[in-house]
């Protein structure tokens, strides 16, 4: 064994050597202080910048991406619980890096004497690289990862993965939580604790089968660098960990509370925690290529129409979840009872005219008979004078009022509405605003003004421009759905 170490410490192998000098600085320094209660994670970047890498300042008023790192021995199972987290959550707003795909290729020389080769070292990744993807990530850029091929020992040199910025980043390797500058980045840890000769058999198993290689030099390897470099950088890791997964993939309840987590930490847009009553519908896969069709300028207005009146029926049925119910027992077929609940019969809709007429199909699928009423604002010039029409259910001040409007721009013709409801009798915890898409600028003014109304809505958008239009939006929403464009 001493010999195998000798021989790894040449000029491309110092990893052992240069190792002693660099796990003695970074195990002086104090544990990082978790960022885990924080999506914002301010502490990460400074951090970062403190250690001599810079990533790029997020967009001013964007929010940074939760970041959970995946560390454990090899064969642990830390791929697999990524891939089980991210199956389980079925949300496009998680990625997965590898920190695999920042191991560096190797040279000629290096390739020849590969045997030789310590893969288990911290030197044996470009750390720097990963950091600098990472920054990218966290401030709202996509980034290329380089693909790494565990036959040949390097990186593909044409191709990359294409990974963009998202809400949820997952890091995984067996040294995430070596590198301070790397810990820092991260809000949660996760280490996957799996027993050491169940570790040795899958990984036997996985590189003769997936990896190109021979029992024989698995297990060279493995005595010569992988279980080393194990107890020297990996098992020191673990206190860094916030949950430690016994078992790995087959603990399942582990990762249905990381999945839940994760899940919280996505339900709410920054937004939701300033405004309580703002609730955004749970986005998923479907909702998401539905918005992405309606927000193709190229669509054709039935397609249009179709895909906005799902959306915009979800909108409606997530509102009328708000709405209270009182209890109602009733006998079924069986003979049994369920105790059930009774709908809110109070309530009215009142569409802000002309976009907000495309939301009343809607409603009246969800609520037989319900009466709408109508608010047209219409400005009169350009020095910000307005004249409002209306036509309201008479008895409007005992119902609860569903406010219809597609787009949340400025919040200025919501709260002139919003203003005439309450002139009406309205009390604002019974007006509920229904929209398709918030600009943030138009919640902060609608809730400003009127802190205890509800709005629900189903995606937010990243703000105004310069001409008060909502970006990326979806254009003139009226003209789109009439076929007026
Ligand atoms: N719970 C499990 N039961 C059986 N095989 C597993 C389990 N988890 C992982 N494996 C297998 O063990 C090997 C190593 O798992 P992997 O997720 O790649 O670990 P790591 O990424 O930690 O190295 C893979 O071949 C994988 O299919
Ligand atoms: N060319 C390479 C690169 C890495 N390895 C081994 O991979 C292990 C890390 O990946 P896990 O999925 O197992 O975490 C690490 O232990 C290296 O020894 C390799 O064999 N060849
Ligand atoms: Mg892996």
């Amino acid at each position: 064994m001493d010999t195998a170490m000798e021989s790894a410490v040449g000029p491309h192998f110092s990893g052992l050597r240069l190792d002693s000098r660099r796990l003695s600085s970074s195990s002086s320094l104090p544990s990082s202080p978790s960022a885990a209660s924080s999506c914002n994670g301010g502490t990460a970047d400074a951090s970062a910048a403190a250690n001599g890498f810079s990533p790029p300042p997020a967009a001013e008023g964007s929010k940074q991406p939760f970041v959970i790192g995946v560390s454990g021995g090899t064969a642990s199972g830390k791929t697999t619980v990524c891939d089980m987290i991210i199956q389980q959550l079925h949300d496009h707003r998680v990625v997965l890096v590898n920190q695999d795909s920042f191991y560096r290729g190797l040279t000629e020389e290096e390739s020849e004497r590969v045997q030789d080769y310590n893969f288990d070292h911290p030197d044996a990744f470009d750390t720097d690289q990963l950091l600098e993807c990472m920054g990218k990530l966290k401030s709202g850029q996509s980034v290329n990862i380089p693909i790494y091929d565990f036959k040949n020992h390097r990186r593909c040199s044409e191709s990359f993965r294409k990974v963009n910025a998202s809400d949820v980043i997952i890091l995984e390797g067996i040294l995430v939580f070596h590198d301070q500058r790397v810990r820092d980045l991260m809000d949660m840890k996760i280490f996957v604790d799996t027993d050491a000769d169940i570790r040795l058999a899958r990984r036997i198993r996985r590189d003769t089968v997936e990896r190109g290689r021979d029992v024989i030099s698995v297990l060279e390897q493995y005595g010569r660098f992988v279980k080393p470099a194990f107890d020297d950088f990996v098992l020191p890791s673990k206190k860094y960990a916030d949950v430690i997964i016994p078992r790995g993939g087959d603990n399942h309840v582990a990762i249905d509370l990381i999945v839940q987590h994760i899940r919280t930490k996505l339900g709410q847009h920054d937004l939701c925690k300033i405004y309580p009553n703002v609730y955004v519908v749970h986005t998923t896969f479907q909702i998401r290529g539905m918005h992405t069709l309606i927000r193709d300028r190229d669509i054709a207005t039935p397609d249009f129409v179709f895909y906005s009146d799902r959306l915009i029926r979800l909108v409606v049925e997530h509102g009328l979840g708000h709405l209270p119910f009182t209890e109602k027992h009733v006998v079924t077929p069986t003979g049994s009872t369920y105790m059930g609940v009774d709908f809110c019969k109070k309530l009215c809709g009142v569409s802000i005219v002309r976009s907000g007429e495309s939301m009343e199909n809607a409603l009246r699928a969800c609520c037989k008979g319900i009466k709408i009423g109508k608010i047209l604002i219409h400005r009169v010039g350009d020095n910000g004078q307005q004249l409002i029409y209306h036509k309201l259910p008479l008895d409007i001040a005992e119902r609860h009022v569903l406010l219809m409007d597609p787009v949340l721009g400025t919040g200025n013709s919501a709260n002139q509405a919003i203003e005439l409801l309450i002139r009406k009798g309205v009390p604002e915890e019974r007006i509920m605003f229904l929209n398709l898409i918030s600009a943030p600028e138009g919640v902060r003014c609608v809730c400003k003004r009127f802190p205890r109304l509800k709005i629900v809505t189903s995606e937010i958008e990243t703000g105004l421009n310069e001409e008060y239009r909502v970006i990326p939006g979806l254009g003139e929403y009226g003209d789109r759905y009439f076929g007026t464009d």
